[in-house]
């Protein structure tokens, strides 16, 4: 599903060492945590594999591809097939729940019955009766809810959080982990790359932690310490 060889960040502006012949690989179907301190690297790591950068030495494999090999012009069905949650939902303010989720469909150019399949991804939320919510009528946590429905309802086969739970109590921070887990469960790979210490130790799963842009630990045990 996802598989850096010896891959080395360095931005060249300022010659920051990113990522530093970092080597790993998850199969389809596991739920991993990228974890380090702010800095260590998490951010960069996502971005590559959405390949918004690229790396300076080693190759990055994504759901079989090259990234290297990736005509630009195939770009966009590579990241069509990744869902992606961020820290702020970045759900359209002026759409209700379920329209954002209609919109996302259109976006990708899905036909049908697209508020029928917007409906059903609600429902597996739990928001299907806030369907006509606008973002600003919902709670943060159920904010985050959609998000990860939007990021769901084309069957993505990979789910990449980035800081999932960032602005969320500790109680909503575990619905959302919960339901990470189901999705999980259901057979798609998700990534969550956060700094979060109680979350990584809330779900224990196989975790990579960042120091520094390398890799210091990568443990099926799970668990935060650096
Ligand atoms: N576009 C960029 N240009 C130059 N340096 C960058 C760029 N993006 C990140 N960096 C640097 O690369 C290193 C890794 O940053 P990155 O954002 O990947 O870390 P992170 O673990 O995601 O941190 P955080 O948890 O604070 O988001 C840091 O030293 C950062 O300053």
């Amino acid at each position: 599903m996802i598989e850096f060889e010896h891959v080395t960040k360095t931005y060249p502006r300022t010659h920051t060492h990113a990522l530093k012949n970092v080597h790993f690989s998850i199969q389809k179907g596991e739920f991993l945590y990228i974890t380090g301190h702010s800095g260590a690297g998490k951010s960069t790591l996502l971005s590559l594999i959405l390949r918004r950068i690229t790396p300076t030495e080693g190759r990055v494999f994504i759901l079989g591809q090259d990234l290297s090999r990736l005509r630009p012009s195939r770009l966009p069905l590579l990241r069509r097939r990744i869902g992606m949650v961020f820290q702020n939902h970045r759900l359209l303010p002026n759409m209700s729940a379920l329209d954002n989720l209609v919109f996302a469909l259109r976006a990708t150019g899905e036909r049908g019955n697209l508020e029928h399949r917007a409906l059903l991804a609600l429902r597996q939320v739990a928001l299907a009766h806030k369907r006509k919510a606008y973002p600003v009528e919902l709670s943060l946590g159920e904010q985050q809810r959609v998000a990860i429905a939007r990021a769901m309802v084309t069957n993505p086969p990979l789910l990449l959080c980035d800081e999932p739970t960032g602005n969320l109590d500790p109680d909503t921070s575990w619905e959302i982990l919960e339901l990470l887990n189901d999705i999980n469960i259901k057979g798609t790979t998700v990534v969550v790359a956060t700094h979060a210490k109680e979350l990584v130790d809330q779900l224990r799963r196989r975790t990579i932690v960042l120091r520094s842009g390398q890799i210091v630990r990568d443990d099926d045990a799970g668990g935060y310490s650096l």
